[in-house]
This record gives structure tokens, C-alpha cells and sequence, in this order.
């Protein structure tokens, strides 16, 4: 649905993306992962055909984004990380004024409005002006038109940037809804948690490259092999640390009062060897915990080049 070829974009001297290829199917939730200045932005104004390239090309369910751009605003629905409200204007009239731009046909135009008030939970907003509604409500509103020419992408920078954490749920329970409806999703965020359970795949850029990219479990799988242990002890933890310490595929250990967490290049039979070691040496083992690696743990180890 979305496919960048080699995309790359140059100010002057400053290379801000560069070589960058992505392939996006039908109905993927692609979290766009990246520290501020990654180029996230820059790709995603690219996307939404407000950016001119240096080199490389994308389309958007086949339409080419430098040649036809208007095809591929009618297919997308795109939320800037920055975006304006009109003053003077009501809720209605907001999503009315861009229907029209999206050129919906008046006779449908009411009853569009009114299902995406309601899937926004904005409805009780109908006739409030705009810029009277709070930072979380404008945000919504912002979703909101993105959806009234019912496009199958799209396309959302920061959508939850600056929001509360009870406004944060509600974006994130709105994109699972929009998910069950088949649209394919780019989301840009530096939140990492904001994103974990509700991508498909996702893609990790740090100064203009692409560093990691693809399905969320293949890439969980890849950092699979860099485990995170937590092991408390009962007493004196001396005994037990000697003996993991002793174990070749620790790769770090951080000690505290009563136990240590390292940081463990084994799979999962060598997790369960350390194990059988330790309660067989009777060292007083309290607890083993075998962490799963978060989208965080992900990010860290791509961006120090631990994961490739
Ligand atoms: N018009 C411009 N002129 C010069 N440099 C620019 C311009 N636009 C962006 N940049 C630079 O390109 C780099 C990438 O910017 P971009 O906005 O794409 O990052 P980002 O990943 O979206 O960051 P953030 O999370 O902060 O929004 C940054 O170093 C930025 O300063």
C-alpha cells in the first residue's frame, strides 16, 4: 500500500534522510519509530506529497507521490505534527470545510460528519467552536478530518504528542478501531510505549537511516538473543553471583543489595541451564525472571548497533 524507493532529502550540505526503502502492506499498522531530528517528519511530508524529494520516489496504493499527487491525497488521510485550527469556526464546519475540499458529495456530507463525530467521540462537540476546545479535543478533531473522505491510508506524525495520559488512551483505542476497519496506518511517535501494542511492524530511523525495519515479532525475534535476567536472592547474594558471573554468555551485570540483572546472549535452553545451575547449587535463589524485551529495550539496542 505504501512503497518508498530510495528516498533521500538533502538541505544544502545537511543530509536529513537518505537512501531510505520501506514497503508498507494492506492493512499494517507501521510504527515510524525515532528520536527528534530522525527524519521522521521529513518522510512522512515526502509521503503526503508536501515534500519535494532530492532523489527516490514512493507510491501510495500505486499512485506515484511526485506525479500524482492528487490521486494520493484522495487515498490518504494526513495529520501533521503541527496543524491549526480556524477560528470563528464550528466543530461541524471544520470537518464540513474539509469534506468539501475532498470534494464529498453534498447529499453525503451530513451523515459522514455525524459517523466520524461519533467514532471520534466528539459529538456532544457538534457546535462548539473550535477554538475554544481543549489541546486533547483539537487533537481529536484533527483525526477526525483525516477520515471524512474515508481514505484506506493513514498517515499520523506525532498524533498523541502533548496529550495526557487518559487522552493517549483514547488515541490508542481509536487506532485499534481504525485498524478493525482495514485502514493501513503509518505512525510516527518517540513514545515507544504508545506504540507497542498496537503496530503490526515497525521501523526505527536515527539520523536520516533506516536502521531496522519489518514485522514487530521478527524484530522482537532478532533482540531475542539479548535477554534481560532479573535474579533476586535470599541472604547473602555472593555464592549466586560468583556462580552466574561464571556463566560465558552474560554479557553485563549490574549488582544491587539483594540480587543482580544482566543483560544475557543465550537462547532459551541456556536460559533454562543457568536456571537448573542455580537451584541445584543451592544459592538461595528467591526468583528468576526471564524478561521479555520491550519496544525500548528494542530501540536501545538497534541505535547502539546490537541488533542489525
Ligand atoms: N526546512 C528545513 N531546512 C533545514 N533543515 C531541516 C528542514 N526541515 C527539517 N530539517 C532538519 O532535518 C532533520 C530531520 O527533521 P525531521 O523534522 O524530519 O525530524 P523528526 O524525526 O520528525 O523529529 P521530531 O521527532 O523532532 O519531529 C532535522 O535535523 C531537522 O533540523
Amino acid at each position: 500500500m505504501i512503497e518508498i524507493r530510495n528516498f533521500g532529502k538533502h538541505y544544502g550540505d545537511f543530509v536529513a534522510v537518505e537512501n531510505l526503502n520501506l514497503k508498507i502492506g494492506a492493512g499494517e499498522v507501521f510504527g515510524f519509530i525515532g528520536p527528534n531530528g530522525a527524519g521522521k517528519s521529513t518522510t512522512i511530508r515526502f509521503l503526503a506529497t508536501l515534500l519535494r524529494p532530492t532523489h527516490g520516489e514512493a507510491t501510495i496504493a500505486g499512485h506515484n507521490v511526485t506525479d500524482d499527487p492528487i490521486a494520493v491525497r484522495r487515498s490518504i488521510g494526513y495529520m501533521p505534527d503541527m496543524f491549526g485550527v480556524y477560528d470563528g469556526m464550528k466543530v461541524w464546519e471544520f470537518l464540513d470545510f474539509f469534506a468539501v475540499a475532498y470534494e464529498v458529495p453534498r447529499n453525503q456530507r451530513k451523515a459522514i460528519i455525524g459517523d466520524v463525530l461519533e467514532l471520534l467521540d466528539l459529538t456532544h462537540k457538534r457546535d462548539d467552536y473550535v477554538n475554544g476546545l481543549s489541546r486533547g479535543m483539537k487533537q481529536r478533531l484533527c483525526l477526525a478530518k483525516t477520515l471524512v473522505h474515508d481514505p484506506p491510508v493513514l498517515i499520523l506524525d506525532e498524533p498523541a504528542s502533548g496529550l495526557d495520559p487518559r487522552a493517549r488512551l483514547e488515541v490508542k483505542a481509536l487506532l485499534k478501531e481504525l485498524r478493525k476497519m482495514g485502514k493501513t496506518i503509518l505512525i510516527s511517535s518517540h513514545i515507544l510505549t504508545e506504540l507497542a501494542d498496537i503496530c503490526t511492524s515497525i521501523g526505527i530511523i536515527e539520523r536520516g537511516k533506516l536502521l531496522l525495519h519489518g514485522p514487530i515479532e521478527s524484530v522482537y525475534r532478532k533482540i531475542q538473543q539479548h535477554r534481560r535476567l532479573e535474579l533476586r536472592f535470599a541472604g547473602d547474594p555472593a555464592p549466586g553471583v560468583s556462580l552466574v558471573r561464571s556463566d560465558p554468555h552474560v554479557q553485563s551485570m549490574q549488582e544491587g543489595p539483594r540480587g543482580v540483572t544482566i543483560e544475557y546472549s543465550g537462547g532459551e535452553n541456556e536460559v533454562a541451564r543457568l536456571l537448573h545451575q542455580l537451584v541445584a547449587g543451592k544459592v538461595g535463589l528467591l526468583s528468576f525472571a526471564d524478561k521479555e524485551p520491550t519496544l525500548e529495550d528494542v530501540f536501545m539496542m538497534v541505535t547502539k548497533g546490537l541488533v542489525t
